[in-house]
């Protein structure tokens, strides 16, 4: 259902049959009016962000999208209304405690650069007192849900490692305590697309995996589309333009402002709603690191394949060999040096194709949670996908 600036949000909810760690935040009648300004930047917000979900703020610059998040972590403080989180005021606690229970991400990841990785990311368990093994177990599993070996990574400095892992690692510090309320503020705006494509896919599964409630500032439409259980468009002053999921927000704008807004392309953002578990998975033959090559190679030979993807023992793929690779190397190997173009079972169809096209074996392999090999999706499956999905003859004729 749609949900426009004079009405209260009583959506469905998407994460509702899910096992939910995060809390419902909800504004009431909020406002925040900055000392010296005649006009609200935030006048009159009512909003409702349901626990567990994802939903993303957006809208023009200075509407009051930033301001609107400060509020939720007492950034800036409301000039009047008021915000509850899991129905607690926020003003309850004072705001360094609260600010312990609320992860933060912004952009770059803003990491201490004179602390390790492993100390960025112990900040606020070490804090909030949890003893020393804890919060060492605590980083370690951090670093491993966000994609990075804590072996190689946790005792770096944050200058050695890329803006794609520092960003990863930003996250991890937003997660470090457990929050239930995760704020994010554009949190991949300054890394190029495909790192980007490839933190969204993360942040996806980190989600499924933890059922945050997380609320993210974005500029960029199509993130809002991948990443929202739900969008809030806004007009200036913070005034609700739409309030809904990314498929009715996409098929039914609510008025001018939201169509200009989302644009002209939007029967094909539509195609970014569909998620690569929409496809058919090829299954490929299998390796393991350490395995001999040349066998390898012939075992996939003789299954009819042209390529040998290895998994390490947690089933994740850290290699991706044509026959002839691998039958030099008699000893299969536990990473590689190239880009071996892997994504998230839920990215966008548009994310598969776009990984595609950067990738040298005309497929890409799918993963699943904690990076779990699924099966590799081939260029023909997303064009197919395309095909059926732009051409209302063909979906007629499959419903
Ligand atoms: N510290 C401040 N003091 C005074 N005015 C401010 C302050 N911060 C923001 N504003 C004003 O409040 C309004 C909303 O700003 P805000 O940063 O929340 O918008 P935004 O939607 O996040 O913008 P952008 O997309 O450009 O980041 C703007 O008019 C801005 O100029």
């Amino acid at each position: 259902m749609s949900t426009t600036a004079d009405q209260q949000p009583a959506p469905e909810h998407p994460a509702a049959d899910r096992e939910v760690s995060g809390a419902e935040i909800v504004f009431d009648n909020v406002t925040k009016t900055y000392s010296g300004q005649k006009v609200p930047a935030v006048d009159g917000l009512s909003l409702t962000v349901p626990a567990g979900e994802i939903v993303m703020f957006i809208g023009p610059s200075g509407c009051g999208k930033t301001t609107t998040l400060k509020m939720i972590n007492r950034l800036h403080e409301p000039t009047s209304g008021t915000i509850t989180i899991g129905g607690e005021d926020i003003r309850s606690k004072n705001a360094t405690e609260l600010r312990r229970t609320i992860g933060y991400v912004i952009q770059g990841g803003s990491l201490f650069p004179h602390m390790t990785v492993g100390d960025n990311i112990a900040l606020v368990p070490g804090l909030l007192k949890w003893d020393k093994r804890r919060i060492s177990e605590r980083v370690d599993d951090l670093l491993e849900l966000v994609g990075l070996d804590p072996k190689r990574y946790r005792d770096r400095y944050p200058k050695e490692l890329s803006g794609g892992q520092q960003q990863r690692v930003g996250v991890a510090r937003g997660l470090a305590a457990d929050p239930p309320v995760l704020l994010m503020d554009e949190p991949f705006g300054a890394v190029d697309p495909i790192t980007r494509q490839r933190l969204q896919d993360e942040l996806m599964s980190i989600q499924e995996e933890l059922q945050k409630t997380i609320v993210c500032v974005t500029h960029d439409i199509d993130e809002a589309v991948k990443l929202g259980d739900r969008i809030l468009l806004l007009r200036e002053g913070a005034q609700i333009a739409q309030y809904d999921t990314a498929t009715t927000l996409l098929a039914n704008p609510a008025d001018e402002f939201v169509e200009d807004f989302i644009g002209a392309g939007s029967s094909l953002k539509q195609l970014s709603l569909s998620r690569v578990d929409e496809l058919e998975l090829q299954s490929p033959v299998l390796a393991a690191v350490g395995d001999d090559g040349r066998a390898a190679a012939e075992a996939a030979r003789a299954g009819g394949q042209n390529d040998v993807i290895v998994l390490d023992s947690r089933r994740r793929p850290v290699g991706w060999y044509n026959l002839k690779e691998a039958a030099r190397m008699p000893r299969l190997p536990d990473h590689t040096e190239q880009d071996i173009s892997v994504i998230d079972r839920r990215s966008t169809i548009n994310d598969a194709l776009d990984a595609m096209l950067a990738s040298a074996h005309g497929g890409v392999l799918v993963t699943g949670r904690r990076d779990e090999f699924l099966g590799v999706v081939t260029f023909e499956a997303v064009t197919d996908h395309i095909r059926a999905a732009s051409d209302p003859d063909a979906q007629e004729a499959t419903s």
